[in-house]
């Protein structure tokens, strides 16, 4: 459940109990890691709209798409009981594990230090009906040393030193501290499905990061080519191992849909001197390669480019309509759609990806910050921050010229320097766009003008700089599927 999710009680009673003694700041600050001036900035909105601070923090925190486990996390390192013991219906059970040895260990301490039980806490503070002055603190901040699941992607402030993982380190963490690797193994397990691997057999299988496994690079890192336990994989080895890249692994884990269309992660590695995820292997390389780069490879036919806007269609539409709320992607573009040997897209990339409105009468969200290529993003993105599906919608129509044209989105040498600019402007001026075919099939027998039109007429379409002017990717995939290509039948 993410935070936004939360049951209108529960968050309720949530920012009650975190409203008292400012707790809510070092949630904030301590846990959560926002500066002071963003702490003192929510602080001054919640007066000003006269709501909870707490709830503007969760408001926040939760357009980050964060979820109620690891709220729990956060508050169980700041043994706020009371908070553990409101969150614990929404949470999985096996994270209650931790609230009962949380439980025990603390009673010891309420002993020698004479804090109230959380019980009588939560009482006294129902009788006090918002006058909170009278109410006696919850145990909080008296257990130094307790460890985190070290897969949590959350940084464990009480750990000694960096937790190496490697698959003799492994043995040696339970060794040191018993059970209590196990047990927090076991409660990323049910956060995520995805398999743990240690940084010792991704660097056998990529034959200790061999240069002619080299893959590709990208802005998180580079990208080698392995075989782990007879497996075929991708094994993106990011930068290094800092907590942006276990948030973003996390992230990864949580946002992992299966579908044909989506880019299978198999596992992930955190712990060795660099992070690294690890992925289907797509022979077929990426689309941005294959419009691109001049390879061993024939030029895409346009039943393959027809079958590979076809499947992201598929993909995406599904990532937006699925139960709940919609899956927006974010950085769709040539490079992040991997083919494989049978030139089946696949989405990859989902670092990026981030939860989209949700409710019936939401159309956006408001993001604190923009990532994502610039050339594939809409202005209402860019310079407001709100956050749809129609964000995916607008990269694809640009993926959608790219692949008709094989025009870079961005070419500081043409009088509209960003394509989804010059493909309009061009429009305007009635330019046919048959003319603006990929030069290696123009004029070949392999050339096909009607589909090059309707595929820039899909792109045009998706790119309008109103965002309610664009179609949805239902729409588009159902458009996809009307069109009579030859050969279209092949891969769906
Ligand atoms: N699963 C995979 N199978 C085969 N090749 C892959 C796979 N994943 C990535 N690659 C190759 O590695 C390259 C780099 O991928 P990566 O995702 O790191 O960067 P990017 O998407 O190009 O850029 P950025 O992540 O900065 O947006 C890709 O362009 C692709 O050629």
């Amino acid at each position: 459940m993410y935070i936004y999710e939360l049951p209108f009680e529960i968050n309720k009673e949530l920012c009650r109990l975190l409203d008292i003694e400012d707790y809510w700041k070092e949630l904030a600050g301590n846990q959560m890691k926002y500066s002071a001036f963003d702490v003192t900035d929510m602080e001054q909105t919640a007066r000003r709209l006269a709501v909870s601070p707490t709830n503007q923090l969760f408001t926040r925190w939760g357009q980050l798409n964060h979820r109620v486990e690891e709220l729990f996390i956060l508050l169980y390192r700041m043994k706020h009981m009371p908070a553990l013991d409101c969150l614990k219906p929404v949470v999985n059970t096996d994270f209650h594990k931790l609230l009962s040895k949380h439980r025990s260990s603390s009673s010891v301490k309420e002993k020698n230090t004479a804090i109230v039980k959380d019980n009588s806490y939560k009482k006294s503070s129902q009788k006090s009906d918002g006058n909170f002055g009278s109410i006696p603190l919850p145990v909080m901040l008296i257990e130094k040393g307790a460890h985190l699941p070290a897969s949590s992607g959350i940084q464990d402030n009480n750990s000694p030193s960096p937790n190496y993982e490697t698959s003799t380190d492994i043995s040696k963490s339970s060794s040191t501290h018993g059970d209590k690797g196990n047990e927090d193994d076991e409660i990323m397990k049910n956060v995520s499905a995805i398999p743990r691997m240690s940084y010792d057999e991704l660097r056998e299988a990529t034959d200790n990061w061999a240069d002619r496994n080299l893959l590709g690079r990208g802005g998180f890192g580079q990208v080698f080519k392995g075989e782990w336990k007879h497996l075929p994989v991708a094994v993106k080895r990011l930068r290094d191992n800092n907590d942006r890249n276990k948030e973003l692994i996390r992230e990864m884990c949580l946002n992992q849909y299966r579908h044909d269309n989506i880019l299978p992660l198999y596992g992930y590695s955190l712990g060795g001197p660099e992070a690294c995820l690890v992925y289907q292997l797509m022979s077929g390389g990426s689309l941005e390669q294959r419009l691109r780069v001049k390879t061993h490879h024939p030029p895409l036919t346009w039943s393959q480019r027809y079958n590979i806007s076809h499947g992201v269609a598929r993909g995406l539409q599904f990532l937006h309509n699925m139960a709940g709320t919609p899956l927006i992607h974010g950085d769709i573009k040539p490079a992040n759609i991997l083919l494989d040997t049978c030139l089946m897209p696949k989405i990859g990339d989902f670092g990026l990806a981030r939860k989209g409105p949700y409710g019936e009468d939401r159309t956006h969200v408001k993001v604190s910050r923009v990532y994502g290529t610039k050339p594939y993003l809409p202005d209402e993105y860019l310079r407001s921050r709100c956050l749809s599906p129609a964000v995916d919608v607008y990269s694809y129509g640009v993926v959608m010229v790219e692949m008709a044209t094989a025009l870079v989105a961005i070419d500081r040498a043409r009088p509209e320097p960003l394509l989804s600019a010059y493909i309009h402007h061009q429009n305007r001026l009635g330019i046919d766009m048959a003319s603006l075919e990929d030069p290696v099939l123009r004029g070949t027998a392999h050339s096909y003008p009607a589909l090059c039109r309707a595929f820039v007429s899909i792109g045009l379409h998706c790119t309008k700089f109103q965002r309610h002017e664009r179609p949805t990717m239902l729409e588009v995939y159902k458009k996809l599927n009307d069109m009579d290509v030859p050969g279209k039948n092949f891969m769906m």
